[in-house]
C-alpha cells in the first residue's frame, strides 16, 4: 500500500476540465458506489479509456470526516453540500409529512456517507430476481442475478478480516469466513472496540424468540447477529468505493475522473442501429447550472451509475421515459419507456427509545477523554441487527395476513400504481406476486437495529423490508439542475403499516428481554399501547426512511415496464446500461451496499466480455458488439497521444 505521500503523487484518476479528451470508450455518469467500481475494473485493461463524470466534489477536503466511521454520527456529511438533500413530496399517509432523502454528492456517492452495515440479500430473494427477469428470454443472462452468481460477485468486492479477540471478549460474534471474499478491494470487518450493552443482543433476542444467525451473509438472512461493516481494520477507517477501488490504484492514464461535472443529457442518435436500437453518440455535462455545456463523444458505451434518483433523471432529461412525464416537463420524447422512474420502493423505519444506566458510545464520545479520541473508539459503528419474518411478528403462522394481501392484488393494481401504462401495471403485479407468495411468510419482513450512539439512551429501530407500497420518481421541468420529484407513496398499501406496527410491538418484547439494562421507555412512551395508537404514532411522527430507495430503473421484462434487461442494457438503447442500486426489481431484506457492489462487479464483467461499438455500427456492420479488441487498442493509442500532447 502506498504511503500517504506517495498516494498524493499518484494521479488516482482525478482530472480537471482541461485534461478531458474529446472521446472515451466508456463514459460513466456518477462516481458513486457502483460508478467507481466499474471505472476501476474497466481500466484494468490499459487499452480501455474511461471517463467518470461526478456531480459532487472529490471530498479530498473532508477526507478525515468521511474516513472516520464515527463521523457517520458525530460529524455526518448528511445535510451538507456533499448531500443532494432531497425531500419527498408530502406523503398523504404520513400525515402529509415530507421525508428527507439524503444521497451522497461526492466521489464514492452514498458509500461515503452511509452507516457501513454490510448485509447480503438472501438466496430466496436473489433467486426470485433471476426468476422475474427470466421471461425476457436470455436464460444465461437471467441466471447472473440468482444467488449462485451474485454471491460470487459480492464476495469478489471483499477482503474479510475476522473480529479481534478484544471485541470477542465483549460480544460473541458468529461468522463464517467462507461466506466472505478475500483479497478484494473493499475491507469488511468489525470495529476496534465494542460497547457493553451490545454484548447482550443475541441473548435478549433469543429470550424474545429469535435465534442467533451463526453464518450471516451465507444465503439465509433470518435471526440476530453482529453484522460486519465496511471497515478497514488496518487503520480503522471507512472502506468505501473510492478508498477501496480508486485510491490504491497505481497511476492509470486511461482513467479520468472529473468531479463537479453533472451529466445533463445523453445525445441519442436519430437513426436506429442494425438491431433496431437507438444509440448514444455524445454525453453532455455542465459544471454548474449557468456554465456552458460540454460534449464528449463515446466510442462504446455509457454507463449510468447515478443511483436510484440520478440514473432515471438522466434518462428522462435525454428524452427516454414515460411520455406523459416528458410532455409535462417539455422534454422532447426520443424513446418511450414507461417504466423509467416507476416502481420506486424504500425501507421505512421507526425507533423505540429507552433510557439506559449503562455507558453508551454517545456517553464516551461526549466525555472527550483520550480514549474517546482514539482511532479504535472512533471506529465504533452500530452493528447489532436482527431480521424477523411475519411468523415471528404475528406470533404464529401469518396465513390470514398473507391471504389478505394476495386478495388485494387486483384492487391495488388498479388504484395504487402511479402510471396508466399497462406494461408498468403488469410489472407491479409480477413484483407484488413475488412479495406476497415467495417472501411471505418465511423470508424476513422486518429488520431490527440497535443503536447505542446517543448519550444516555439506547434505541431499537424496526424497518420494513418488503414494502408493498410502490411509488415513483419523475421530473417536472426541462432543467437538469432542478431537483427530481420523489413520491414513494409510503403506506399506500395497508400491509406496510400493519407490519411496522407489529414490528414496534416486537421491539418492545426485545427491550423487555434486556431487563434492567434498559430503563424507562422514552419514545413512543408508555401511553402509546393499542394498535391504533402505535399506527397513529408511526404515521404522524415516527416513520422515516432507512435510506434504501430502489426499483426506479428496474430489471424486468420489457412487457412488464422494465427499464433494463438481464445484461443491464436499457431497452431500445444499444449502448446504455444502468448499473447501480436503481436496477433491483424489489427491495431485499438487507442494506443495499453489498448487493450494489455485486451489481457493479457483475456489470464490469458483462461489459468486458462484450460491449457495444459505435464505430462498427456507423460502418453498418452486422455485429454491434465486440470483445475489447483491436478497435479499443487503436482508440487507446489515440488517447495516449492526445494525452501526451
Ligand atoms: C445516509 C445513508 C445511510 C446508508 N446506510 C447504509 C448502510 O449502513 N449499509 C448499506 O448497505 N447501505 C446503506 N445505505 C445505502 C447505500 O449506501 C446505497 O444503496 C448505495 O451507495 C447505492 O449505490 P449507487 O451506486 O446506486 O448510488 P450512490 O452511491 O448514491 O452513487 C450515485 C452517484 O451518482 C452521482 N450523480 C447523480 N446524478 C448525477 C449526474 N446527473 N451527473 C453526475 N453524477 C451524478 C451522485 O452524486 C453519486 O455520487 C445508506 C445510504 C444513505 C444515504
Amino acid at each position: 500500500t502506498p504511503t500517504p505521500e506517495i498516494q498524493e503523487i499518484y494521479a488516482r484518476g482525478l482530472v480537471g476540465e482541461s485534461d478531458i479528451q474529446k472521446s472515451y470508450d466508456y463514459i460513466i455518469a456518477g462516481g458513486g458506489l457502483a460508478g467507481l467500481v466499474i471505472a476501476s475494473r474497466l481500466t484494468e485493461d490499459a487499452s480501455t479509456t474511461v471517463l467518470v463524470l461526478e456531480a459532487g466534489k472529490s471530498g479530498d477536503e473532508i477526507a478525515n470526516q468521511i474516513n472516520t466511521p464515527a463521523g457517520t454520527y458525530y460529524s455526518s456529511i448528511v445535510g451538507t453540500e456533499y448531500d443532494w438533500q432531497y425531500v419527498t413530496v408530502p406523503q398523504p399517509n404520513l400525515n402529509n409529512r415530507v421525508v428527507g432523502w439524503p444521497r451522497g454528492k461526492i466521489l464514492g456517492g452514498s458509500s461515503a456517507m452511509n452507516a457501513m452495515y454490510l448485509v447480503r440479500p438472501s438466496k430466496t430473494e436473489l433467486d426470485a430476481w433471476k426468476d422475474i427477469i427470466a421471461p425476457e428470454g436470455d436464460s444465461s443472462a437471467a441466471s447472473n442475478w440468482g444467488w449462485d452468481s451474485m454471491y460470487g460477485y459480492m464476495k469478489k468486492a471483499e477482503n474479510f478480516t475476522a473480529p479481534s479477540p478484544t471485541l470477542s471478549s465483549v460480544v460473541n460474534i458468529s461468522y463464517d469466513a467462507s461466506t466472505h471474499g478475500s483479497g478484494g478491494p473493499m475491507q469488511v470487518s468489525y470495529p476496534g472496540i465494542m460497547i457493553d450493552i451490545v454484548g447482550n443482543w443475541t441473548s435478549s433476542l433469543e429470550a424474545a424468540g429469535v435465534a442467533e444467525l451463526t453464518n450471516p451473509n451465507g444465503g439465509v438472512t433470518l435471526g440476530g447477529f453482529i453484522t460486519p461493516s465496511s471497515i478497514n481494520p488496518a487503520n480503522w477507517t471507512r472502506s468505501y468505493s473510492r478508498s477501496a477501488y480508486i485510491d490504491p490504484l497505481p497511476e492509470r492514464s486511461n482513467l479520468h475522473i472529473l468531479p463537479e461535472a453533472t451529466v445533463v443529457r445523453l445525445d441519442i442518435s436519430d437513426n436506429q442501429d442494425s438491431a433496431g436500437d437507438l444509440y448514444v453518440r455524445n454525453v453532455e455535462y455542465a459544471t454548474n447550472p449557468t456554465a456552458p455545456r460540454r460534449t464528449i463523444k463515446v466510442n462504446r458505451e455509457v454507463i449510468l451509475s447515478g443511483g436510484p434518483l440520478g440514473s432515471p433523471k438522466i434518462l428522462m432529461h435525454s428524452g427516454v421515459g414515460p411520455r406523459d412525464v416528458l410532455d409535462a416537463a417539455s422534454v422532447p420524447l426520443k424513446l418511450e419507456l414507461p417504466g423509467v422512474g416507476q416502481n420506486l420502493q424504500d425501507h421505512l423505519t421507526a425507533g423505540v427509545v429507552w433510557s439506559t444506566p449503562l455507558e453508551t458510545a454517545g456517553d464516551i464520545h461526549d466525555s472527550q477523554s483520550d480514549f474517546a479520541k482514539s482511532a479504535e473508539f472512533l471506529s465504533f459503528i452500530n452493528d447489532a441487527v436482527a431480521f424477523v419474518n411475519s411468523t415471528t411478528l404475528f406470533s404464529g403462522p401469518a396465513t390470514a395476513f398473507q391471504t389478505q394481501i394476495i386478495n388485494a392484488l387486483e384492487d391495488s393494481s388498479k388504484t395504487l400504481v402511479s402510471s396508466n401504462s399497462s406494461e408498468v401495471i403488469e410489472g407491479y403485479k409480477a413484483i407484488y406476486n413475488t412479495k406476497a407468495n415467495k417472501f411471505l411468510p418465511d423470508v424476513a419482513q422486518l429488520e431490527l437495529r440497535m443503536s447505542v450512539i446517543s448519550p444516555g439512551v439506547v434505541s431499537i429501530q424496526s424497518a420494513i423490508q418488503h414494502p408493498m407500497s410502490v411509488g415513483r420518481t419523475y421530473i417536472n421541468s426541462s432543467n437538469p439542475f432542478d431537483p427530481v420529484i420523489i413520491d414513494p407513496q409510503y403506506f399506500s398499501h395497508f400491509a406496510d403499516l400493519v407490519t411496522m406496527r407489529q414490528g414496534v410491538k416486537f421491539v418492545r418484547t426485545v427491550g423487555a428481554a434486556y431487563g434492567a439494562t434498559f430503563g424507562t421507555e422514552i419514545s413512543p412512551g408508555p401511553t402509546i399501547q393499542t394498535d391504533q395508537q402505535i399506527e397513529e404514532w408511526l404515521v404522524s411522527t415516527a416513520a422515516g426512511t432507512q435510506f434504501h430507495p430502489t426499483g426506479s430503473c428496474a430489471m424486468l421484462p420489457k412487457a412488464q415496464g422494465g427499464v433494463v434487461n438481464a445484461k443491464l442494457q436499457v431497452y431500445g438503447l444499444g449502448n446504455v446500461r444502468v448499473a447501480d442500486s436503481a436496477v433491483f426489481p424489489f427491495e431485499f431484506a438487507a442494506h443495499l451496499a453489498s448487493a450494489t457492489y455485486g451489481v457493479a462487479e457483475l456489470a464490469s464483467s458483462l461489459i468486458k466480455t462484450n460491449s457495444y461499438d459505435v464505430q462498427l455500427n456507423s460502418a453498418s456492420s452486422t455485429s454491434r458488439f465486440t470483445n475489447c479488441g483491436l478497435l479499443a487498442l487503436s482508440t487507446a493509442m489515440i488517447f495516449v497521444v492526445q494525452h501526451l500532447l
